[in-house]
């Protein structure tokens, strides 16, 4: 069930929201909810192909449009233009959900710098980038929201994917940092940690040459709640958090995993 059904249809109304990452698996959830409540909202990501397909997806599952910018995070030259044209399309915006990513399995040591650099500068410089670029304009304006798609505890290590647990708890430490800097000033900064989320991008980047089905439904049996999650588990907690409902909420990292983090032993309480 797409996560805009629990809330009132024109719940976002008059908000400008930009998802990087819109184009796929939980950033195309967010996204489609968002336009279904009522926000104006542009995608950007690489590709413009997965933009152009999102687009038309969403178009027939809201019955209204949204735009699209191939965009990528890591150039300030691409945030600059991104900016330009939500401006231009539907005035500043005022939401910004930081989902685009990079992540692909790798044992610490045998990672190069490249591979390294690959995954900081999208995930940790591609969230600066893209808040830096949108919030003064939120900071003038007296109100706005930064929504930074994180991960549980990723302090305590990211096994085989070191690169983005060190980036994903540098966010999580970006998010409480501008979250007390801005607070006054009327835009709120949250994270959302999603536990296991079977997408097409875990599939083809983190799983190596294990069988998703097998590997998914490995993680699955290490959930307390008995299932993985979906792409609308997230965007329903997006629009909370988004959403005037979550208007005394900011510097918080919500943990969206059915009991993933608490790391339950296999079978326990079966
Ligand atoms: C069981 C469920 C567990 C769920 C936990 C989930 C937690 C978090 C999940 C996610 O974040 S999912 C998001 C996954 N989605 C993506 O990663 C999509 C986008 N990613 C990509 O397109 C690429 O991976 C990329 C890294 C962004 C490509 O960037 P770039 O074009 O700059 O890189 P390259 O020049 O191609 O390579 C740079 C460097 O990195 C190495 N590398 C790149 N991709 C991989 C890979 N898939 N596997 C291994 N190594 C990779 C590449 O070899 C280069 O290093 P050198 O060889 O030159 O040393
Ligand atoms: N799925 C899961 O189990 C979990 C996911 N997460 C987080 O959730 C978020 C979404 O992941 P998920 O939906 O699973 O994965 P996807 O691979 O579907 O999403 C990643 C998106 O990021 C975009 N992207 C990648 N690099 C760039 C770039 N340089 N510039 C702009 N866009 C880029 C991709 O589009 P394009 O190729 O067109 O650029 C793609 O749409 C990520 O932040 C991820 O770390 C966290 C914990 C668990």
């Amino acid at each position: 069930m797409d996560g805009h059904r629990y809330f009132a249809p024109d719940l976002l109304a008059g908000e400008v929201a930009v998802v990087t990452g819109g184009g796929s698996g939980i950033g195309f959830a967010i996204a489609r909810d968002f336009v279904a409540l009522g926000a104006d909202v542009v995608i950007a990501s690489r590709s413009a192909e997965r933009l152009a397909d999102a687009e038309g997806r969403i178009a027939a599952r809201t019955g209204r449009t949204c735009a699209s910018l191939p965009c990528d995070v890591r150039q300030e030259a691409d945030v600059d233009r991104l900016r330009e044209f939500v401006t231009a399309r539907y005035g500043p915006a005022t939401t910004v959900v930081n989902n685009a990513a990079a992540n692909f399995f790798m044992p610490a040591e045998r990672m190069t710098r490249r591979a390294f650099d690959a995954v900081l500068s999208t995930d940790l410089a591609g969230t600066f980038n893209v808040t830096r670029g949108l919030v003064p304009a939120m900071l003038e304006a007296g109100r706005g929201l930064v929504l930074n798609i994180t991960l549980a505890e990723p302090d305590r290590g990211f096994p085989g994917f070191s690169h983005c647990g060190a980036a994903k708890a540098a966010i999580v430490s970006l998010t409480s940092s501008w979250a007390y800097e801005w607070g006054g000033r009327g835009v709120r900064v949250n994270g959302i940690a999603p536990g296991p989320v079977p997408t097409e991008g875990v599939a083809a980047n983190m799983l190596g040459e294990h069988d998703p089905a097998r590997a998914f439904a490995g993680a699955a049996t290490r959930i307390p709640a008995r299932r993985l999650g979906t792409p609308e588990d997230i965007s329903a907690a997006a629009v909370f958090l988004c959403s005037p409902a979550g208007s005394w909420i900011t510097g918080q990292n919500l943990v969206v995993d059915g009991g993933f983090s608490l790391n339950v032993p296999p079978n326990a309480g079966a």
